[in-house]
């Protein structure tokens, strides 16, 4: 593994690097060069001390591919004596290797079936020891499940390892919820479910994304603090692990197990970078929790230098974000360009302005046209945006999300447009787009069969009642059937739906209410669809979002006249494609972004009031992490009509 010029530590990373400790936390701030840092660890570790077995962990799988890019500036083939992993895939491994298999629940629509088993299993329990629950779950069969409340509760119980603190409290359940003002019913569901999910023999039944780290975090909790566990020792002789600051109490476990039994230990963070959904971070802004949990005598060093951007964006990082970058490059050229916006029109319209302005920028003979990064925090956002740049002949992609007509919720409802008597049937829908749609619709209307009550009674989950995924092959080779077949589509949507369904009676509006597709898209019958669908709430606020975007990019426009448009749309970007022509703007989301950077970057529909220095406030945290992607020239554009400025902090 050879070090291009370009690698070399600058004179903080060689502080990091030289470190005489053990162990080492390293606090950096966006683009200092923290990966870098790692990266460069593993190479003198393996080339000049002759290491065989190093771990670089990330908590994301974006994390595992920055980890991959840095070291790509290294090496084009990556040293076997490296074991690049997230957590969870080590805590999967790990417990692979105790010999118990180690069963993936295969979707989240799966998971929420299952919650609803458990639910009901709850409801059997209550009815049947009524007069021994306490006061309150006297509400408890009368409030309806809320999905979207269960996954919040099971994601911070998990992290913040609930389970445990109770039994450590020596308070009975039902106190400790009173004490902490958690909500007793969410308590009693989690603990049914993970009844169910572990069965009868403990051998859990499946495990969901994060449930390895939490079963590993389990067995290491029963431990005494200085008491080894070998499966996390002497495996490696250095662990180098980033994006500290997502850890949770349950990562925190394995982390003090992996950084005392495994050689040296480096850990890097950046605690503005904390985006994950559900929870917020479990420490603030400070690394102290961490600290606790690494061995005595552990040293810090910090990253303030950016090699990412110059010092215009780091002043206007600064001010916004009361943080203290310094550029590595005090000449480089960078600019930081706030804008101001109407609406989302006005919005889009100064995109396109600052597209064409990075067109013109001058960029390397051979090299790739200089593109525009655009980075969303929602993928709604993006409807309007690529309706817009297709109409002016932009060739955009997408990273992180896909086009807009091709997210099942958007497909489903083309469909149903297509379908209507109020549609010629003229546009010919694609069949990506027919694919998702049918991938949509069973999607939307799948219903799990009633679960069997006597084996939630004995304690198992009825995996029979979920009923089948169809296989994707099958919604594709549904789609070219399908494809400029309207008949075909109205006779596949009957055999799929229920006569009564709100879909049915939407297909059944006489022809006029095609005449406006936007007010089409408004319709009540629309919302109750997606409202009556076994996704969770989080997933009904995109859809209905997703809804709300499209209704305005097709108000005023006929059905025919919209899809007619659209499929122009699609066909122009199928031709694209095979043309194989670069795209020159691309739309990303904050989580694909995550480790990145780019020359030119924008990021629009900003909120100034998301601005703080809070860095346990996660929507602050996704601004930090779009707006620290930019290399050259950094465009923020926030709704309103006063200056940006401390104001806003
Ligand atoms: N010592 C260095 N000399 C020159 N360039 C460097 C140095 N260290 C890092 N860089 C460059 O700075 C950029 C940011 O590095 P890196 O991605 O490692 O930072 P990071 O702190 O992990 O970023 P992020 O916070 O976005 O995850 C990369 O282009 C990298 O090549």
């Amino acid at each position: 593994m050879h070090l291009r010029p370009k690698s070399y530590p600058g004179i903080d990373q060689n502080q990091a690097l030289n470190s005489a400790a053990n162990s080492l936390l390293i606090h950096a701030l966006a683009g200092t060069g923290k990966t870098t840092t790692l990266a460069i660890k593993a190479a003198d570790l393996i080339r000049s001390r002759g290491a065989r077995n190093i771990l670089m962990l990330a908590y994301s799988e974006a994390g595992l591919k920055a980890i991959r890019a840095r070291l790509a500036e290294f090496t084009s083939v990556l040293p076997e004596e490296l074991h690049i992993l997230t957590l969870e895939q080590l805590c999967a491994q790990v417990l692979g290797e105790q010999g118990d298999p180690v069963p993936m629940l295969a979707s989240a629509l799966e998971k929420n079936l299952l919650v609803q088993q458990a639910h009901e299993a709850l409801l059997q329990e209550l009815q049947r020891h009524a007069e021994l629950e306490p006061p309150e779950l006297a509400d408890y069969p009368a409030r309806p499940l809320d999905i979207n409340a269960f996954s919040t509760f099971e994601a911070r119980a998990k992290q913040r390892m609930l389970a445990q603190a109770v039994e450590s409290s020596g308070l009975d359940a039902l106190q400790f919820c009173r004490d902490h003002e958690l909500d007793y019913g969410l308590y009693r569901l989690l603990c049914k479910y993970e009844r169910l999910r572990e069965g009868p023999t403990q051998e859990p039944l499946f495990y969901a994304p994060g449930d390895c780290t939490y079963a590993l975090a389990c067995q290491l909790a029963t431990l005494d603090f200085g008491t080894d566990f070998p499966p996390l020792q002497g495996r490696f002789d250095a662990v180098l692990f980033d994006e500290l600051q997502d850890l949770d109490e349950a990562a925190l476990l394995v982390l003090r197990h992996l950084a005392r039994g495994n050689g040296s230990f480096i850990g890097a963070g950046d605690f503005n970078q904390h985006i994950l959904p559900g929870a917020s971070s479990v420490f603030g802004d400070s690394a102290q929790r961490v600290l606790q949990e690494l061995p005595e005598g552990t040293g810090q060093a910090e990253l303030r230098t950016t090699y990412r951007f110059g010092p215009a964006i780091c002043a206007g990082l600064n001010r916004l974000f009361g943080v203290a970058f310094e550029a590595h490059y005090p000449n480089a050229a960078s600019r930081f360009e706030p804008r101001r916006y109407a609406d989302h029109e006005d919005c889009a319209r100064q995109l396109l302005d600052i597209h064409r302005f990075v067109s013109l920028q001058p960029c390397r003979p051979d090299g790739p046209p200089a593109t525009l990064r655009v980075i969303l925090r929602s993928p709604e956002d993006s409807v309007l945006l690529e309706w817009l740049f297709a109409h002016e002949g932009v060739h955009y992609g997408c990273q992180g999300l896909q086009r807009f007509y091709q997210r099942r919720e958007i497909a489903l409802v083309l469909a149903i447009m297509w379908a209507m008597q109020g549609c010629s049937g003229g546009a010919l829908l694609s069949q990506g787009i027919l694919s998702s749609a049918v991938e949509g619709l069973m999607r939307y209307v799948r219903r799990g069969s009633r679960p069997d009550g006597d084996l939630l009674a004995n304690g198992l989950f009825d995996m029979e009642a979920l009923g089948e995924t169809p296989p994707e092959a099958d919604s594709k080779a549904i789609a070219a059937e399908l494809q400029g077949q309207q008949q075909a589509m109205r006779r596949f949507f009957t055999a799929s739906i229920a006569s009564d369904s709100p879909c049915a009676q939407l297909l059944a509006l006489p022809a006029e209410l095609c005449a406006d597709a936007g007010r089409l898209c408004a319709h009540p019958l629309l919302r109750q669809f997606f409202a009556q669908a076994p996704i969770s709430q989080d997933e009904l606020h995109r859809c209905l979002a997703s809804l709300q975007a499209l209704s305005r990019i097709c108000a005023g426009l006929s059905v025919d006249e919209f899809l007619g448009r659209l499929s122009l749309m699609v066909s122009s970007s199928i031709a694209q494609h095979q043309r194989r022509e670069q795209a020159s703007l691309q739309l990303l989301t904050v989580e694909r972004c995550k480790g990145h950077e780019y020359e030119y970057v924008a990021v629009p529909f900003v909120d100034p009031g998301h601005f703080s220095r809070n860095a346990a406030d996660p929507r602050r945290n996704m601004l930090y992490v779009a707006m620290t992607r930019a290399r050259k020239h950094l465009w923020l554009l926030q709704q309103g009509e006063s200056p940006v400025g401390p104001a806003a902090l």
